[in-house]
């Protein structure tokens, strides 16, 4: 099966500035993938090449098999930009209404939208009334519209509660498993961890890595961490063992190398402790060592 999206070496230069330096990944049909990076790091001018709203200096970019800039590709992508805007005065109905006129969509399809993204009730109310999840909700449904095969939505979770923001999750599945292809740039990253097969992380427009978590997790080869409860002051040794620690609770945590990470599993059991978990390095540890290794650490005092 050919990719959805797919950037072979894509540079981009906004005059002098180079910006995206030799970007390679794909998108296979029906994945949901995180495009992550540092702010600048070059997410929106990827997903504004992706959208066919500028066009790439360099490389090639494939979207759904043709040019991103073709009238009928673009037809087929929806997207949830960050901030959504509406006209106030509209209501949702309205709003959704005069979207698929645009888009060519059905107005049976509006009715369905607004109910699959819980506004059928407030569907009747102006957008002006609308708090920032439920203006969110409609712009996920504005993407919605002509069931695109290639959702990109930046940022879909800011603003919304944890209620709305797990709905929005399992909304995305659900439309993965209907065969949708979905980018999502994101910096909740815990929040979006269990829904991505793939993650790209970028830093300062080169790409730092691509791949689902646990070809991250294998090329990093950060240690796990595991927790054991109920064994304190009980000797264990085992040269994988990089640091013990104690908790609270009788839990003490030990960092071991991810190789050996099943043998001190085994080990650690045979002591019969009260409680184990494994715990592998998190998304949010993978972001961190890969934006870090490239120097691009931002916030509180690096350069980005
Ligand atoms: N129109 C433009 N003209 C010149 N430079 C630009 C333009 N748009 C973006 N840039 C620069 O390109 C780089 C990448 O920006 P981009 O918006 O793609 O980053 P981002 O990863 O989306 O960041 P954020 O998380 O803050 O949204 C930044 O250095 C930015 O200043």
């Amino acid at each position: 099966m050919s990719a959805v999206v797919e950037l072979n070496k894509v540079c981009q230069h906004y005059g002098k500035f180079q910006v995206l330096h030799d970007i390679s990944w794909n998108l296979q049909p029906g994945e949901i993938m995180g495009l992550f990076g540092h702010n600048g790091a070059g997410k929106t001018t990827t997903v504004r090449l992706i959208l066919g709203l500028i066009r790439h200096s360099g490389g090639e970019l494939k979207v759904l098999g043709g040019q991103a800039q073709d009238a009928k590709i673009r037809q087929q992508i929806g997207f949830l930009p960050e901030n959504v805007m509406f006209y106030p005065q509209l209501t949702g109905l309205e709003t959704l209404q005069h979207f698929a006129r645009l888009k060519g969509a059905s107005m049976a399809q509006v009715e369905q939208l607004l109910e699959q993204v819980g506004l059928t009730a407030a569907s009747r109310q102006r957008v002006k009334a609308y708090s920032k999840g439920m203006r969110q909700r409609l712009g996920l449904a504005q993407a919605l519209l002509g069931n695109p095969k290639l959702l990109i939505m930046d940022e879909p979770t800011v603003g919304l509660d944890p209620i709305a923001t797990q709905s929005l999750y399992r909304l995305m599945e659900k439309l993965r498993n209907e065969g949708t292809s979905i980018i999502i740039c994101s910096h909740v990253l815990p929040g979006v961890e269990s829904y991505i097969d793939k993650a790209v992380v970028m830093a300062r427009g080169h790409l730092e890595v691509a791949g689902n978590l646990y070809e991250l997790r294998e090329h990093a080869g950060l240690p796990v961490r595991l927790r054991v409860r109920g064994l304190a002051g009980r000797e264990i040794s085992h040269p994988a063992i990089d640091s013990r620690s104690t908790l609270h609770d009788g839990w003490e945590e030990l960092a071991v190398r991810p190789d050996a990470r099943l043998e001190v599993v085994g080990q650690l059991l045979q002591q019969q402790p009260l409680d184990l978990e494994v715990r592998p390095p998190s998304l949010e540890d993978l972001y961190c060592y890969y934006t870090e290794k490239a120097g691009a650490v931002g916030v509180a005092g690096v350069q980005q």
